[in-house]
């Protein structure tokens, strides 16, 4: 395996400062060092830099709208250099609204993928449906073809097209969803594990449940193939008291070892292709041990992706 790790340092999808610091505060737990030790091979690419946006005026809700597009192209050609570099992305936020740039130049180098969204939220606000104008609630909804109609180009976003098909996706640790969003994903058929589902399942039946369903459409589509699995990984589906420092916590998450699970079952399936691992806001912790455990479980999740079991 080897990894290419992309640093994001971007919060303008949401109003909270600090998610920027994400991508250093993981470095600096020693991630790299921690993949190696895996025999995992590591390319840095480093951080990408996002030029202020001095003119950025709300559009109705929206916020930060011009300053969202222009980072999500600028992460969209990273992210595709880095897998026609042949390496398994790790895009370190950062904002959820980086996952419109990721998931983007991914299926910009692989094609057709498959995308696993593990988070508290469902994150598929369109712009109109949105309560915050906070875009790291809307990516899904701007990368669905089914959701085209429901999306207008928007300042910065011409170079946007929409890449998944809902029947690709699959949520798990859904427990904050809005009424708009329950909708579309009810009217679109999209399959989500919510915690009950977890908590009625177990997170082991979850994962089988996830991978069959994600190969099970690859014998009806032309493609014979399995697709690319490309994991966005919410650091606020955990627990917020295994994963405090984070803007958006909601009580009833995910255990460290659910989450743990969840990224050792996709490893073994050899289709991992890029992870995303967005929401670790430094800021948001009350106390030191807040940060340190909230970015320890970052990396942890992580190693699971390329490999590492608790067995040794
Ligand atoms: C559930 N939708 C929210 C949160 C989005 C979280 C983004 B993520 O990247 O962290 O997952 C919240 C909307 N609620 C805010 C409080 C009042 C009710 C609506 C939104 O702002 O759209
Ligand atoms: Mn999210
Ligand atoms: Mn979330
Ligand atoms: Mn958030």
């Amino acid at each position: 395996r080897s990894a290419g790790i992309v640093g994001a340092p971007f919060c303008k999808g949401q109003s909270r400062g600090g998610v920027e610091d994400g991508p250093e505060r993981i470095r600096a737990a020693g991630l790299q060092r921690r993949l190696q030790q895996l025999g995992c091979a590591v390319k840095d690419y480093g951080n990408l830099t996002f030029e202020d946006m001095s003119l950025d005026e709300p559009m109705g809700l929206l916020k930060s709208v011009r300053a969202v597009g222009a980072a999500n192209q600028k992460l969209s050609e990273a992210v595709r250099a880095v897998k026609e570099d042949g390496h398994t992305a790790v895009m370190l936020g950062g904002d959820h609204s980086l996952a419109i740039g990721s998931i983007h130049g991914h299926s910009a180098a692989v094609g057709e993928l498959s995308v696993v969204w593990v988070d508290a939220h469902a994150d598929i606000n369109t712009p109109l449906t949105t309560y915050t104008g906070n875009i790291h609630g809307q990516p899904v909804s701007y990368l669905l073809h089914e959701l085209r109609s429901k999306v207008p180009v928007l300042p910065n976003f011409s170079w946007l097209k929409p890449c998944v098909s809902a029947a690709d996706v699959v949520f798990i640790g859904l427990r904050d969803v809005d009424p708009a969003e329950h909708y579309i994903l009810k009217m679109l058929g999209v399959k989500t594990f919510s915690m009950s589902e977890v908590d009625q399942l177990g997170v082991a039946r979850v994962m089988e449940e996830t991978c069959d369903y994600l190969s099970a459409r690859c014998f009806v589509s032309l493609n014979r193939g399995k697709k690319p699995i490309h994991l966005s990984y919410d650091i606020d589906a955990i627990d917020p008291s295994v994963a405090p420092a984070t803007g958006t916590p909601v009580v009833g998450g995910l255990t460290y070892r659910e989450g743990v699970y969840i990224t050792e079952h996709l490893c073994q399936t050899g289709l991992l292709s890029a992870v995303d691992l967005v929401e670790v806001n430094p800021l948001r912790g009350q106390t030191e041990e807040d940060v340190r455990s909230t970015v320890s479980t970052a990396v942890d999740l992580l190693l699971g992706c390329f490999g590492r079991v608790r067995e040794g």
